[in-house]
């Protein structure tokens, strides 16, 4: 598992280390050291231009000076502020820097072919302004590498947010773990190449820090990944119902359906309006088709205890069609995958939502996007951070909260939360969402771990992306999981 640190918890890991007998300043060498090889990828007569900030961070660019220079790089390094204002180890890194430590707006980005961008780190605590935020707006304005040290100056790394200006780097190097702004939209973005550079910090430190955030890798949730036994029944795999919109939006639960079959789920029935009856049998062939009247018609459905998981929400229709249907849902025993206009039914009234989820044991996956994110939480729409976003919904609703987008984040209630960063573009299509929707309800169906299962099925979602490629339709999505699956367990 990769853990994603925030500043506090590498601060913490920090710690931890220099109070278990490695000195900062060792810790400090090895950072530099690990920028300085980064850069050095560049060939010899590479111009380097050093931007230091007063804290560690520019501690970490005066010793990748160093470094560098000795290996005979010519470079330029620039300090925002005073060498007598640095502190700590920073000020003893500095009192080892040889070369001449020039005023930062002094320093030629113009001139540079690679620029180090150490201004500033984890410390970084409020919009940039001023000569830093001229130097950055210089650094991206230059046609030089940019390689960042820990992450690009400006992006704060426990949300990915920008704050003030950032640099816009080709690489950066960060240390021990890579931080949540580094995956989180829009620091991913400025970040560029990510190094994850070890620095003699031993993991043993995370038994005592708990990160509670993790990036959405396989080896997350491939021990839950449920296997087909050979002496096994479609009916061990689980038994889901997809609720079905009107005769004229019928195709999002098609979406869902398949998705559920194809992940994985024994057996998946649609449950349809009596007037889309004929377009479901026209189309449905592994998929069952049942009928169902109403609210009413769906409770009487979902009666029959083998059904342990309910799809709804995608193509369902307006609120006075779609609350009555997911309130049937949210009254029966089975888990819930909770999506798209499911979600919307309850902008009036979240409060009805998470009461209904308190009263519930089965557990409900929330989809949304930010569009039904702001609908149901419009008080924490504005946060910055989509983890913050996606942890606290989950906190407040009960609910596995997966909030949508390049960074899908899936939080759960009792803190933990994944992202991921594997999604393509191209899954930025029609009824992609509605295709997430059922290969989570196929794992839940099989019986998997709700969080786990909301994980599993972004990152197979966003493989199933890449190996699509571009060109991709929604309706690709879910046929193209068997290449998926045969990639994963290769
Ligand atoms: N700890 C360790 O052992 C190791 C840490 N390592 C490295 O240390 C980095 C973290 O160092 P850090 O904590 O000193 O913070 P850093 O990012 O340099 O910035 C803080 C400085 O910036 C200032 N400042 C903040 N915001 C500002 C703004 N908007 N505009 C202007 N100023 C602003 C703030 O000043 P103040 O708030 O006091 O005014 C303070 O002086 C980490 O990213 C990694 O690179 C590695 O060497 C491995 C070992
Ligand atoms: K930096």
């Amino acid at each position: 598992m990769i853990e994603l640190l925030d500043p506090a918890e590498m601060a913490e890991a920090d710690r931890l280390t220099i109070a278990a007998g490695t000195p900062g300043i060792v810790l400090m060498e090895a950072a530099g050291r690990a920028v300085a090889d980064v850069a050095a990828r560049s060939p010899l007569g590479t111009r380097i231009a050093i931007a230091c900030g007063p804290g560690n961070n520019g501690g970490d660019g005066f010793v990748a000076g160093r470094i560098l220079m000795a290996r005979g790089y010519r470079l330029q390094l620039g300090l925002l502020g005073s060498i007598a204002a640095l502190k700590g180890d920073a000020a003893l890194a500095a009192a080892e820097w040889r070369g001449e430590t020039l005023p930062l707006a002094d320093l030629d980005f113009g001139g540079a072919d690679l620029i180090i961008d150490a201004l500033f780190g984890a410390g970084l605590d409020r919009p940039i302004e001023g000569p830093a935020a001229a130097a950055i707006a210089a650094i991206n304005a230059s046609k030089a590498r940019v390689v960042a040290v820990d992450l690009p100056s400006g992006i704060h790394g426990g949300t990915g947010q920008v704050l003030g200006v950032a640099v816009r780097a080709d690489d950066s190097v960060t240390f021990f773990r890579p931080k949540p702004g580094h995956v989180l939209m829009p620091g991913r973005a400025h970040a560029g190449r990510l190094t994850v550079a070890d620095i003699g910090i031993r993991p043993q430190v995370l038994d005592a820090i708990q990160p509670r955030t993790a990036l959405n890798r396989p080896e997350l949730w491939l021990p839950h990944l449920p296997t087909p036994k050979v002496d096994g029944h479609k009916y061990d795999r689980g038994h889901a119902l997809v609720v079905s919109g009107g005769m004229t939006q019928t195709g999002a639960a098609r979406l869902v359906a398949r998705a559920a079959l194809r992940i994985g789920a024994g057996l998946v029935t649609m449950a349809s309006p009596p007037d889309a009856l004929a377009v479901h049998a026209a189309h449905l062939t592994s998929i069952m088709l049942k009928r169902m009247e109403g609210a009413a018609g769906l409770s009487e459905l979902l009666a029959d205890k083998r059904l342990n998981v309910v799809a709804i929400g995608p193509g369902l229709g307006p609120v006075d069609v779609s609350l009555p249907l997911v309130e049937a849902a949210l009254a029966s025993d089975a888990s819930i995958v909770l999506d798209a206009d499911g979600i919307s039914a309850f902008r009036e009234d979240p409060d009805r939502l998470f009461a209904a989820l308190r009263k519930r044991s089965a557990p409900v996956v929330l989809t949304p996007h930010d569009g039904e994110f702001a609908r149901l939480f419009p008080d924490l729409a504005s946060l910055p951070g989509k983890l913050d976003r996606a942890r606290q919904a989950a906190a407040r609703s009960g609910a596995i909260v997966l909030l949508k987008g390049a960074d899908t984040t899936v939080a759960e209630p009792a803190g933990r939360a994944a992202i991921a960063d594997n999604a393509p573009p191209f899954l930025a299509t029609a009824g992609s969402g509605d295709t997430l929707a059922g290969m989570i309800t196929g794992l839940l169906a099989e019986g998997m771990p709700a969080f786990e299962a909301a994980a599993a099925a972004v990152w197979l979602h966003g493989d199933a992306g890449v190996v699509l490629g571009r060109g991709l339709i929604a309706d690709d999505l879910a046929d193209a999981l068997p290449r998926v699956f045969a990639r994963l367990f290769v």
